[in-house]
């Protein structure tokens, strides 16, 4: 099938905009291919000392003569989804030696459970714990004694930060290993109404933690499709999986055998052998806009938004969000996942899942199918199922029909002809909004705004029966510059209440919302930002603000004259404690959310 147009001029403007940084990139792999992790280049005390902690694998690596394998693991307790990880290296160190290869666990990243911190100081390090990942990544593969790398993350920032610390050691052959979803608990649908129950005073703390815990109620990732399930998602599309890896529940016979498989595929990628699969080679532009491409055709977090931005910046690609528009408008939307339908990720994954997604986007031309990967077949591989046949992984065909078509659809008979994203603009600047799950009705809102500096003082004015109109809720100084934007979720109960309430409601913040967000019309990621001098501190209590994403407009209906001579209201105080001054450097040096919000790559000059 033909690719469509769009994709291919999106492409182009990717590739075109992005050669010199891309070239540089691709020259760099080179030179630390030809001077890099050849480990007997290394002198003898370094390589003991790289041996000394491992015990029955030291001659074989002493040799040299086969793949070791840095495992960089985000594993912790704190996360659900991460805690399934705590015996992988074991595994893996088994399976490489039946591959001929060995491992090691090069090092450990943090991760942080942005369900554990919604709500409260720890959110406004949550971005840019990100970048420090990345960091911890870079200072694991930096010991040179690798030729491959297994990275074991998940969630929301860790696989993107991973993804930017990897890609800068990129001329190694690299697999993401994902642990899977937990199984179907509460449904999403009815902790969120649980949630707003409460947030009305209708239900007790007690009945709410049981709900949540009902939720939330063992290993392995959420069931909502927010920014960790979206991750799963982009990884399939840009071929780091082993191919269908993403929603294998944690502890099956599946969820093992695609684990040692990756293992094993990746001994067969390395540069010694005849079929090099470097990761910056596999992470190239049309990787890039692929994972764009199934981000948007199934309306998933617009936390990637920033996170797509920040990884391909550290392959030396530049994306967009009028690239993410662009594709918006031709990209269908092909699944209703929770909170864009009922369903959760198992139901996805059942009812086909992303497999079953990447098989109808190549099969309409909506994707690019000839680009390197994992998978030894490309693309294509991604467009099949894995089972378990017996004790054999094979991987099947889809049939024509998904298992669910409730939850996922063909791309001939799409929930929607184009995906769920809109960028906002006017004179209050740029921002996006993610419309695949709020109802069309409330797409416009025009309406007296009430401004606040912190999302506490909503709650507040909320509880306080301040909020009982139409009203579009402006939060400021929730930029990366400012607190580090943190997600603002927390605020979709009392949000969702009011619209409940028959009011039309909008939020508009230079904060972001979490993947998890839905129903309430939200205009997020607002740039410039209000520290620094973005518009959006200039308004005040009653402005009425236009947002229509039928028509990409986001403005102040305030006199032209009026507005030009307004002054910005000054920025709170930098808030001190939970560790929140020790991230004032990657403040004051990140760049802007459409660029990725990266200190670290705006002062590496990526
Ligand atoms: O972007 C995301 O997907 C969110 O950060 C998610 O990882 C976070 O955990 C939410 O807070 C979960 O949703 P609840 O807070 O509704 O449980
Ligand atoms: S999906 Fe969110 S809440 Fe769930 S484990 Fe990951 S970071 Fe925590």
């Amino acid at each position: 099938m033909t690719l469509h147009p769009e994709i291919a001029a999106v492409t182009d403007r990717v590739i075109e905009r992005s050669k010199a940084r891309r070239r540089a990139y691709l020259a760099l792999l080179d030179a630390e291919r030809e001077s890099g992790n050849d480990r007997p280049k290394l002198g003898c005390a370094n390589l003991a000392h790289a041996y000394a902690g491992t015990d029955e694998q030291r001659e074989q690596m002493k040799a040299g003569r086969s793949m070791n394998i840095g495992i960089v693991s985000a594993y912790n307790d704190l996360l659900s989804a991460h805690a399934v990880y705590y015996r992988y290296p074991e595994q893996m160190k088994i399976w490489a030696h039946e591959a001929g290869a060995t491992a090691q666990v090069a090092g450990g990243v943090p991760a942080m459970c942005d369900g554990v911190t919604q709500g409260y100081q720890g959110m406004e390090l949550s971005l840019f714990s990100r970048d420090t990942i990345a960091l911890s990544t870079a200072v694991a593969l930096s010991h040179r004694t690798f030729e491959g790398a297994a990275l074991l993350g998940i969630c929301d920032k860790i696989v993107p930060g991973l993804l930017m610390g990897a890609l800068r050691f990129g001329h190694l052959p690299m697999v993401l290993i994902p642990g899977g979803p937990m199984k179907s608990g509460l449904a999403n649908k009815e902790k969120a109404k649980i949630r707003e129950l409460y947030a009305e005073g209708k239900v007790s703390r007690d009945e709410l933690l049981d709900a949540e815990i009902a939720a939330y109620h063992s290993k392995g990732t959420c069931t909502f499709y927010g920014t960790a399930n979206s991750n799963q998602m982009m990884m399939e599309a840009m071929g780091l999986h082993m191919p269908g890896a993403a929603f294998a529940n944690p502890g099956t016979k599946l969820r093992q055998e695609l684990t040692r498989a990756a293992v094993h595929r990746l001994t067969e990628i390395g540069w010694n052998g005849d079929d090099y699969r470097p990761i910056g080679h596999v992470v190239d532009e049309k990787a890039i806009v692929n994972a764009a491409i199934v981000l948007l055709a199934t309306g998933g977090s617009t936390n990637h938004l920033i996170h797509v931005p920040a990884f391909a910046r550290a392959a030396g690609i530049t994306i967009d969000w009028d690239d993410f528009d662009r594709l918006s408008r031709i990209v269908p939307l092909l699944t209703r996942v929770y909170p864009n339908g009922s369903a959760d990720v198992n139901g996805f994954e059942d009812a086909g899942g992303p497999s079953f997604v990447i098989r109808e986007l190549l099969g309409a031309g909506l994707m690019h199918g000839d680009t390197l990967t994992v998978g030894k077949g490309g693309m294509a591989d991604y467009g099949r199922k894995p089972e378990m046949a017996g004790d054999t992984l094979v991987w099947t065909e889809h049939g024509e029909k998904s298992g669910d078509d409730t939850i996922v659809r063909t791309a001939s008979d799409p929930f929607s002809s184009e995906g769920g994203f809109r960028i906002l603009k006017g004179n209050l600047g740029r921002a996006c909004i993610k419309v695949s799950a709020v109802e069309r009705e409330r797409w416009t809102i025009e309406a007296p705004c009430r401004v606040f500096a912190d999302q506490l003082e909503v709650q507040e004015a909320f509880k306080a029966g301040e909020l009982e109109r139409d009203v579009i809720v402006v939060v400021r100084f929730q930029g990366p510059k400012a607190n580090g934007m943190p997600e603002l979720h927390k605020l979709t109960p009392p949000l969702g209440v009011l619209q409940n309430r028959g009011f039309k409601v909008a939020l508009v913040t230079d904060g972001r919302m979490s993947g998890a967000s839905g129903k309430v019309p939200c205009a997020i990621h607002l740039s410039p930002e209000a520290l620094g001098g973005g518009p959006i501190a200039k308004l005040r209590d009653g402005d009425v603000v236009r947002l229509c994403a039928e028509s990409g407009e986001l403005s102040a209906l305030v006199d032209a004259a009026e507005w030009e001579a307004r002054e910005h209201v000054a920025a709170p105080p930098p808030a001190i404690g939970t560790g929140r001054e020790l991230f004032a450097m990657l403040r004051h040096h990140c760049d802007e959310a459409e660029k990725g919000a990266s200190a670290m790559l705006a002062e590496a000059g990526l």
